[in-house]
């Protein structure tokens, strides 16, 4: 029935919240995917073991944390039943299958090639690793392996983003880098972000320009959340940042706009004045070349802009003054505009705004509004599907490719090989655009690309070093210029 009450009055949210909590669920469908945690997070509770309660192929079977008292007290709290004090001891688990990695950062990529070399599937938590460098390693492993490593880019499974994708003309899923399979629900998704499709813009007409913003408020996280430290790759490009890129990514290849954008500029802002390393909040314009080019063409500096260029600004912020969090996407194109609000948590309640010449609404908008003229039709919708949050879709594709993975390489088909080398694939070129933009990004503000925790510990280390030389060699020289000045002048 469509309606336009606002989110908060919906009578779906109760029970969208319901299941966001992984309160019931369908019976288990035999042989579950058996997934082991690594690190008694925060973020596993919402993204891993609620949604596990609901997802028929899903299963936690065991949690490891760096101390065993923590694991356990963890497990216990969650049902889950085992418990690990290292993650070495998780990872030599043989009953565990998948590996799900909710550790800072700086962790990502040591962690997801410790499982894949133990021979484990990994959803290994955003940004995917520090880098791109390390991004191109953990997947070339993945390759060789034959194992699904997948960056939780939760926000991309969900109904919604699979309906803007269809909207602006549903390319992404067959360039390179897309990829297509199915999910319990039996329906065929394709929305990876590729690095070249052949959408159309689809009621929008062209793409011109868009905008997204990730903005979380300053009360969320304190000074010593992972989120800012430099060791363990922290900053708001990496933890909200990476959203927006791979939105605008995602969306422009939806719209038939190939390619990788180039990073025309991006200005941060430290998160204190104590490190010159960590962005608490950081912004800046992407753009990709249009056909017609320009002279700035393939350039890493100032771009020439061409008319059938599309630019994209992008906000994050982890120092946000407002109240609560806030995640939007603004897309313009010769023939409409388009607002999407709470894009990275829809279940919470968001909308689809579409100012178009013409519009759409597809079956899976579960309420929509139309007025004003033909020519300026605006129509609002939202769109939840059945209900389940984010990590319930990511969960669910990513067991259902877990499986066509296996059943591959067990079975030596040939067709069903190819389909999962693609799949891999997939992640694989996703990952490592992803992370390419966000080094650029971080090169643009003039700071450096993150390294992984290893590295960056280690440099921090030997900067100190140099520090402590330094000054050693200040006093020294300040001493040795009191004895002469003392001594009086040597002739
Ligand atoms: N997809 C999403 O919606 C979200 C994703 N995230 C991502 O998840 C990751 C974790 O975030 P979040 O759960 O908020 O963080 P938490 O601080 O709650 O958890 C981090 C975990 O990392 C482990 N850890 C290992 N080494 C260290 C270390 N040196 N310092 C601190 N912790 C360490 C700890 O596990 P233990 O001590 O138990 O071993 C801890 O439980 C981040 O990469 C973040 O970007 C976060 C929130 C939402
Ligand atoms: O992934 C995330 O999504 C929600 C944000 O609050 C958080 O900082 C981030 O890690």
């Amino acid at each position: 029935m469509p309606t336009t009450l606002p989110a908060f009055i919906d009578p779906g949210q109760l029970e969208r919240v319901v299941k966001f909590l992984g309160i019931g669920g369908p019976p288990k469908t035999q042989p579950t995917v058996r997934v082991g945690v690594l690190g008694a997070s925060q973020v596993a509770t919402y993204a891993m073991l609620w949604p596990a309660r609901r997802v028929p192929g899903a299963e936690v079977v065991a949690v490891a944390a760096r101390d065993g008292a923590r694991a356990r007290e963890y497990a216990q709290q969650h049902g889950i039943s085992r418990s690990y004090g290292s993650y070495e001891a998780l990872l030599a688990d043989p009953d565990v299958d998948a590996v799900y990695v909710g550790l800072p950062n700086g962790l990502h990529g040591t962690w997801a090639a410790a499982a894949l070399a133990a021979g484990k599937h990994v959803l290994c938590e955003k940004p995917f690793t520090a880098n791109q460098q390390e991004a191109i390693e953990v997947q070339a492993l993945a390759r060789q392996k034959r194992l699904v490593c997948r960056e939780a880019f939760h926000y991309r499974e969900h109904p919604l983003a699979e309906h803007l994708v269809q909207l602006l003309g549903g390319g992404g899923g067959g360039g390179e880098g897309g990829s297509s399979s199915g999910d319990s629900t039996g329906k065929s998704k394709s929305i990876r972000a590729g690095n070249g499709a052949a959408g159309t813009g689809g009621p929008l007409g062209r793409l011109r320009s868009m905008e997204a913003q990730v903005l979380i408020p300053k009360w969320v996280f304190g000074g010593a959340n992972i989120r800012f430290q430099e060791t363990l790759a922290g900053g708001a490009a990496m933890d909200a940042g990476c959203y927006c890129l791979h939105a605008l990514r995602t969306l422009a290849a939806a719209a038939g706009v190939g390619g990788l954008p180039q990073v025309e500029w991006a200005q941060a802002e430290l998160a204190s004045p104590a490190s010159q390393v960590v962005d608490g909040a950081i912004r800046g314009v992407l753009r990709w070349r249009g056909s017609g080019g320009g002279s700035g063409s393939g350039g890493s500096g100032a771009l020439d802009a061409a008319d059938d260029d599309v630019t994209a600004r992008f906000t994050a912020s982890l120092q946000w003054e407002g109240l609560l969090p806030r995640s939007t996407i603004d897309l313009e194109g010769d023939r409409g505009r388009m607002h999407v609000s709470n894009f990275i948590m829809p279940v919470f309640g968001h909308v689809v705004r579409l100012s178009t010449t013409t519009t759409t609404t597809t079956a899976t908008a579960t309420t929509s509004n139309t007025s004003g003229a033909p020519a300026t039709r605006t129509t609002t919708l939202r769109v939840y599907g059945a209900g389940e949050s984010t990590y319930w879709h990511q969960l669910d594709r990513f067991v259902a490719d877990v499986r066509a993975v296996n059943e591959a390489v067990d079975s030596g088909d040939e067709g069903a090989l190819l389909a999962a080398s693609r799949l891999l694939a997939a992640d694989e070129a996703d990952c490592v655009a992803n992370m390419g933009l966000l080094d650029d990004v971080y090169r643009a503000a003039g700071l450096q690309p993150r390294l992984p925790s290893a590295q960056a510990v280690a440099r921090q280390a030997q900067q100190q070093q140099q520090q402590a030389a330094a000054a050693s060699k200040a006093v020294q020289a300040a001493g040795s210029a009191a004895g002469q000045t003392a001594a009086g002048p040597t002739l």
